[in-house]
């Protein structure tokens, strides 16, 4: 197996990974997504405009709107931010959620068209793992969708070390990745107690390796992407 790296916010480096591509994104878009499917959702929808989110929420007035905007603060009107930890609160059974995220989201749509596509995040890195060996992929390209100027990514960055270390029949202790998502640029912002919505419950949360055993294969559905 071949493994690559794709930086979703710089311009160069940008490849056009057709064969498995994971989306990683810790903080928190899909420890969100993996939260709300481990408690219920029966499918999510990741849109990167307002304008299709809003779409869509006509089209099903039942399902549920997760979101934020750059910087963490929940989207204006929708039923919850981008918070597993008031996810975690929530009782999704049989909900249809409709997330839009300003990273994670992007990363998904970026690379749509690859021939297998992957929403991950520390809480299900090793499921992740072997989802991908099962589906018997040749290269592995992971997109780092949480570096920005001001922030490192390496809670992105040391997830995608974890789920690639385990690719390669290693036995890596999980511990050191979730310290790394903890002192990471955007980690740290969770306890520095100045932003008001990056509570240190969701850290926690992210930070927890392999809480869930189910993989996040994106799949597509009517134009939309989809994760059950
Ligand atoms: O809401 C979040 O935690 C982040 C904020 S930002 O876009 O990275 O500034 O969004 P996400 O898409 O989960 O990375």
């Amino acid at each position: 197996m071949k493994f690559s790296r794709t930086f979703l916010n710089r311009l160069q480096n940008q490849s056009d990974a057709a064969d498995t591509v994971v989306v990683i994104d810790v903080l928190r878009s899909f420890t969100t997504a993996a939260v709300a499917l481990a408690h219920g959702a029966r499918a999510i929808y990741p849109v990167a405009e307002i304008s299709t989110a809003a779409a869509l929420l006509d089209r099903m007035p039942q399902a549920v709107s997760v979101g934020a905007v750059v910087g963490g603060d929940p989207m204006p009107g929708f039923d919850f931010g981008n918070s597993p930890a008031q996810l975690m609160q929530a009782d999704l059974t049989g909900k249809t959620v409709v997330l839009s995220t300003a990273a994670g989201v992007r990363g998904l749509q970026r690379f749509r068209h690859a021939r297998q596509l992957y929403a991950a995040s520390l809480v299900c890195a090793r499921a992740t793992a072997e989802a991908i060996r099962a589906a018997g992929a040749r290269e592995v390209c992971f997109v780092i969708t949480g570096e920005w100027v001001d922030r490192d990514g390496d809670e992105d960055i040391a997830c995608a070390d974890y789920i690639e270390s385990l690719l390669r029949g290693e036995q890596p202790a999980p511990a050191q990745f979730a310290q790394r998502v903890r002192d990471s640029d955007f980690g740290r912002r969770f306890t520095a107690g100045s932003w008001p919505n990056l509570r240190p419950g969701d850290l926690e949360l992210c930070a927890q390796p392999d809480l869930f055993g189910f993989a996040m294969p994106v799949h597509h559905d009517d134009g939309h992407l989809i994760i059950r």
